[in-house]
């Protein structure tokens, strides 16, 4: 008995030395975490080693891409540890757990399979290779075609974004200087033959419910869609880059733009989608427009979440993300099944994309950004699920709902329809269609939902709207005060001015009442205005306290 327990003691001893020596090679390797997890992702991994799968650029549709970036120096320095296993085309996920012994450790993994996948060893060479590469010649022969970069915050969206419009630069000049591309309805002919593309380049942010240009001083810019269903972008500025570098260094400016702003006011960029466009357009033509590709990288997925905040900025962007990102889902996925219904107006990120999304010659890449560290794990899971389901087979009775919606909303005289005018009004009947639809889908994935959020995303889309119209009336208010101001002096000038002899005071009190008549109703108007978006204000604040959660994506 002596002796067993003595061999117990030694082998106790020994398990310690090995776990010392085992937590000292882990550390030098840069990897400080929890060793039995470690040890435990270490040998799901060596029992899948083998089955990486080399990555093929197809010509697909939609391609759902992952990526999962490095562990970085500061996640190790919290002694974080990587728990994302990716074997191409499959990402696990290992949530680290102890048994309710609250001893034994095990982990609970969820697998997820995508049409690629990148390790963090994988470059952004070979991710745009695999994954964009394809969109250059589709575009050139008059295609549309969009890439998202979907995460969490410091995920590494911008990281793989801006490499990717760096290869797409090359890319586009060198085909358009090596081969003139086939012209896609174009009228044929000689003169077809011999005209050749221009490149131009506009790039703007989408921040709460506005646009700016972050080519143009962040020049506020106005969505509008027209009667002929086509949306404009008013003021936003289009550069033309005559080769790679001009294109590049354009593009450069907007990011710069972008990152300047994040570092004034904290992490803004983070809560902003940034919308690079390149558009090839016939040279001679008209500047009528050939192909487009749009690089975005969106606002960190996870900031959709945020609902509980005591800042109603913060709230309210928050809303505006989460209401985005649900009505990309559904657009692309509208776009992969060939729905007739695509919601794009139900935000302003699915609206300026509506050509993505309703032309027949449309191409979409969704690159989710994933972060390694175990302490990130729900947020990773999030995002993959978001990235299955843009492209997961359609539930059977999915279809059958939608067309009982459409049926509904076509008996009610709703809009939402194609080619309905959104500029004068239509615009918020079928933007309220378009929420309600993208809540009726989610409800048959059985997601967590409620009218509350439905009336929450309405309200913030009309709050946007009417703070949009109470600073455009402010504005005019000022500039009309200023020039009746300007009147007054001069007004003034006549009757008491050094040099005046003769004056009409009738005429002057006569033109004095009037102008102050007229303040008086700018003020009224205001105020009346002012009012009005009060008492929204008060309705958003209500309606974000009824809703305990938003829902997932
Ligand atoms: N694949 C990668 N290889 C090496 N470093 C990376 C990679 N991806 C991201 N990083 C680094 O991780 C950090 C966060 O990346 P990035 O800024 O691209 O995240 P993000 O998802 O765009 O965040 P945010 O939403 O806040 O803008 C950066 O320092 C970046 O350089």
């Amino acid at each position: 008995m002596e002796r067993a327990r003595a061999d117990r003691r030694q082998k106790t001893e020994l398990a310690r030395v090995l776990r010392a020596e085992e937590e000292k090679r882990n550390i030098a390797n840069g990897n400080p975490g929890d060793i039995d997890f470690q040890r435990l992702i270490a040998e799901f991994r060596a029992a899948r080693a083998g089955s990486d799968q080399p990555h093929a650029a197809g010509d697909l549709k939609i391609c759902v891409a992952l990526r999962k970036r490095p562990i970085s120096a500061k996640e190790v320095a919290r002694k974080d540890h990587d728990s994302v296993t990716v074997f191409n085309p499959k990402v696990t996920v290992h949530n680290c757990k102890t048994r309710v012994d609250g001893i034994t450790k095990y982990l609970d993994s969820s697998d997820f399979q995508f049409d690629h996948a990148f390790g963090d060893v994988d470059t952004t060479a070979r991710v745009y290779a695999a994954t964009t590469r394809p969109l250059v010649p589709f575009v050139l022969d008059g295609g549309r075609a969009t890439v998202f970069a979907y995460g969490q915050t410091g995920s590494g969206k911008t990281y793989t974004m801006v490499g990717i419009q760096r290869q797409c630069a090359e890319d586009l000049f060198r085909a358009l200087t090596a081969a003139p591309p086939t012209r896609r309805g174009s009228a044929g002919g000689a003169a077809a033959a011999a005209a050749t593309l221009e490149v131009y380049v506009s790039f703007f942010e989408i921040y709460g419910g506005r646009c700016q240009d972050l080519l143009n001083r962040r020049h506020r810019l106005d969505v509008r869609e027209d009667g002929q269903g086509d949306v404009h972008i008013a003021g936003l500025e289009e550069f033309q880059a005559a080769s790679a570098e001009e294109l590049e260094q354009l593009i450069d400016r907007g990011n710069r733009n972008r990152t300047t702003h994040a570092t004034e006011s904290n992490d803004t960029s983070s809560r902003s989608h940034a919308i690079c466009q390149i558009a090839l357009k016939e040279a001679g033509g008209g500047g009528r427009l050939h192909g487009k590709l749009s690089l975005i990288d969106l606002a960190g997925s996870e900031r959709g979440a945020d609902t509980k905040s005591h800042n109603r900025q913060r709230r309210m962007e928050g809303a505006e993300i989460n209401k985005s990102l649900l009505a990309l889902k559904e657009c692309i996925r509208a776009l992969d099944s060939g729905e007739a219904h695509v919601p794009y107006r139900a935000s302003k990120l699915t609206l300026v994309l509506k050509d993505s999304f309703t032309r027949r010659a449309a191409r979409t890449v969704m690159i989710a950004t994933v972060s390694p560290g175990a302490s990130h794990a729900d947020h990773t899971l999030n995002t993959l699920r978001y990235a299955d389901r843009v492209k997961e087979t359609k539930v059977a009775d999915f279809a059958d709902a939608r067309r009982q919606r459409q049926r509904r909303s076509s008996g009610s005289g709703g809009g939402g329809g194609e080619g309905k005018s959104a500029g004068d009004g239509g615009a918020d009947s079928g933007a309220g269609d378009d929420i309600r639809y993208l809540h009726e889908t989610l409800r048959l994935h059985s997601t967590a939902d409620s009218e509350e959020v439905v009336e929450l995303h309405r309200t913030v889309q009309s709050l946007f709207e009417k703070e949009e119209a109470l600073l455009n009336m402010h504005m005019s208010v000022i500039q009309e005060n200023a020039e009746l101001l300007t009147e007054e002096g001069r007004l003034l000038q006549q009757i008491q001015g050094d040099d005046v002899v003769d004056y009409d005071i009738d005429a002057y009190a006569a033109r004095l009442s009037e102008i102050l008549d007229r303040k008086m109703q700018l003020t009224a108007m205001l105020k009346l205005h002012l009012g009005q978006f009060r008492r929204h204000l008060e309705e958003e604040e209500s309606v974000s306290k009824r809703v305990s959660s938003m829902p997932q994506y």
